[in-house]
């Protein structure tokens, strides 16, 4: 086939040339009549053909559609049994393309820069290379983590604030550190769901070049293996990640600034010669991007409220626990709030290409992943204003009410959004909100006066999601089309059957069912009063496992005499979230309770606009 290409090189460049492509322009920022998602971009990056492939005649498959950024055009030669050979062509939507004579500088400043503000002030921002084996990721991340270290360190972000960075690489199930001699590490899961790379080192970074001293040390650590297409190919996903907090706000989640060289998709070409062992690793890598595909798109679907495709009205399922990859991007991808609050994300893939006409079948799949992550949103007509509804006030709109309503010392309004509309100060990260109340001129606003302000604005978004759900639901889908799922939901029977008030609740406890408890002391004093889920009787657990005090959960195994007196069960804790009277439930922080301890049967309510629980009795 490849000889037939070169063979064949000039009929091609003639057929390419006059190639009139079917799909009309599409203005930049939109796409089939959608618009592009400004905290989620999908761009394609073509590299230019390298020596050895323009010597071995090979013309280019892969364009940059002339006059158009976001489309590229990919052309392939069909042989035919009589005539000619003839052109196949395919069109793919992205939303930004960057050709050959792109340099890595335009990249950074079309689309990434953005992310380094967006991590400063507190969001999660990440950035992932992919593509074929040899498509120009690494040249791509190398070249742009440069730009970021410069603007990080060149002084030009606002506020003070300390960096740290690490590296790790993952390949297969496996992580290693990258700046420490590649020392195996362990990504886990805490108590309070947040995922730690425990073992790996985190480097304060002070300065360009000690950042990107790092940045090399990693580089030549990374773990290569020859392929066909690329003398140092990567077969690992590497990921540097720079985490900033913010001194002046203790209080506020660090940002999070993610930089991802993936590990190649392989050309079938190259796939003719592993062996079994560089056979199973592809098959690691291409379910690990697979998995990534699922994450990225279903936490876009999330972020936009809308349902997965063909799905009804179903919510998007965003599987990051089946792959170590996206295990570590847990915050990234994760749409349950932690800590009270979903993180606020911007992300941007670099598809990468190889324009070479004897691989466009792996371009060709590049593309297509590229075309499936992308969320499309179509043009929404404005909602019309609404006094309380902060997601339809214009920018006017919503500095007269940072004007009126934020307290005896008014927060500037053309500080804390300058340009932005209510939609968009509802995206703002936590940190950055708060920082930019702060800067209200003659010092009189402080942390918890910005903090509660925060709050308010949100209560007042949240309250309306809760009475337009509310209002949906009052006026009701028909009963039949509920799934079994929101039946259930919707029974009150279910959850309280009409004799239970008879039953006192500590002859009735059962898994699932909340209970209000107060710890008993050694002493016999009693604790604060809490709330957990139970899940089972301490009895029906192993030898093993311990509870959030790492107290033995089953007192019959631990010989313990007074443990083992009365009924005890293992319970979830439910602990307050960030809003005001509303609940979390943190399955992973476990606590034995004795029956004696608890005091009630609490009913939550699981609320969707918030994702929290409100206590309804
Ligand atoms: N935009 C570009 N301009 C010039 N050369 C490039 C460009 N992109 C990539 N290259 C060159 O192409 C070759 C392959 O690039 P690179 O190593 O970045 O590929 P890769 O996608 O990371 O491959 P792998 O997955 O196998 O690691 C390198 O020699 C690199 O210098």
């Amino acid at each position: 086939m490849e000889q037939f290409l070169i063979d064949n090189a000039d009929r091609y460049k003639e057929l390419v040339q006059a190639f009139k492509p079917k799909l009309t322009s599409i203005k930049a920022g939109t796409t089939g009549g959608g618009v592009a998602n400004p905290d989620f971009l999908v761009s394609t990056r073509i590299r230019p053909l390298l020596p050895d492939e323009i010597s071995q005649g090979f013309p280019e498959g892969v364009f940059s559609r002339a006059g158009d950024a976001n489309i590229v055009d990919l052309h392939e030669l069909k042989k035919s049994v009589r005539g000619l050979p003839s052109l196949n062509s395919f069109s793919y939507p992205v939303d930004r393309v960057f050709g050959p004579e792109s340099t890595t500088s335009q990249v950074y400043d079309d689309i990434i820069r953005p992310l380094v503000p967006w991590a400063w002030g507190g969001g999660v921002s990440t950035m992932f290379a992919y593509g074929q084996t040899g498509s120009g990721k690494t040249f791509t991340v190398s070249g742009l983590e440069e730009y970021v270290a410069e603007t990080l360190m060149d002084g030009g972000l606002e506020g003070e604030r300390k960096l740290y960075m690490s590296i790790i690489e993952l390949a297969g199930q496996t992580a290693f550190d990258l700046l420490n001699s590649r020392k195996q590490i362990s990504i886990l899961e805490d108590s309070f769901g947040n995922t730690q790379l425990a073992g790996a080192l985190e480097h304060h970074i002070t300065t360009k070049a000690s950042c990107l001293e790092l940045i090399e040390a990693a580089a030549s650590l990374r773990r290569t293996a020859p392929t066909l297409k690329n003398d140092s190919s990567s077969r690992s996903h590497a990921i540097c990640r720079i985490r900033i907090e913010n001194p002046s706000i203790p209080s506020a989640e660090d940002g999070l600034l993610y930089l991802i060289d993936l590990a190649g998709s392989e050309a079938a070409r190259d796939k003719t010669t592993h062996d079994a062992a560089r056979m199973k690793e592809a098959r690691e890598i291409n379910t690990s991007l697979s998995v990534l595909k699922d994450c990225i798109r279903g936490r876009a679907l999330v972020d936009l409220d809308l349902p997965s495709a063909g799905s009804g009205t179903k919510k998007a399922y965003v599987p990051f626990r089946q792959s170590t990859l996206t295990k570590t991007l847990k915050h990234v991808f994760d749409p349950a709030p932690t800590a009270g609050m979903r993180r606020s994300c911007k992300t941007v893939v670099v598809a990468c290409v190889n324009p070479c006409l004897a691989d466009t079948n792996a371009s060709k799949n590049t593309l297509r992943y590229a075309e499936l992550l992308r969320v499309v949103v179509l043009p929404k007509k404005a909602a019309a204003y609404n006094p309380n509804v902060p997601a339809t006030w214009n920018n006017e709109q919503l500095r007269g009410w940072i004007a009126n309503s934020s307290g005896t010392t008014p927060i500037s309004a053309d500080l804390l959004a300058p340009t932005e509309s209510g939609a968009q100060l509802l995206r703002l990260p936590i940190p950055e909100f708060i920082a930019r109340c702060l800067k209200t001129p003659g010092g009189g606003v402080s942390t918890e006066q910005a903090t509660a302000f925060q709050s308010k604005f949100w209560q007042l978004h949240i309250d309306n999601s809760r009475s337009q759900l509310s209002a949906t639901a009052d006026n009701g889908k028909p009963e039949a089309k509920l799934t079994r799922m929101e039946r259930l939901d919707s029974s009150a029977d279910i959850e309280s059957p009409p004799d239970a008030k008879d039953v006192p609740f500590k002859e009735r406890i059962r898994p699932g069912m909340v209970v209000s408890y107060r710890s008993m002391g050694k002493a016999g004093a009693l604790g604060p009063k809490q709330m957990g889920v139970v899940l089972s009787r301490a009895e029906a657990v192993g030898e093993r496992v311990r509870d959030v005090y790492g107290v033995q959960v089953n007192p019959t195994l631990s010989g313990d005499s007074e443990g083992a007196k009365g009924e005890r069960y293992l319970c979830s804790m439910v602990i307050p979230a960030i809003l005001p009277g509303a609940y979390d439930v943190s399955l992973w922080r476990q606590a034995v309770v004795a029956v004696e301890e608890m005091e009630a049967e609490i009913i939550l309510e699981w609320d969707m606009a918030t994702r929290y629980y409100y206590m309804t009795v």
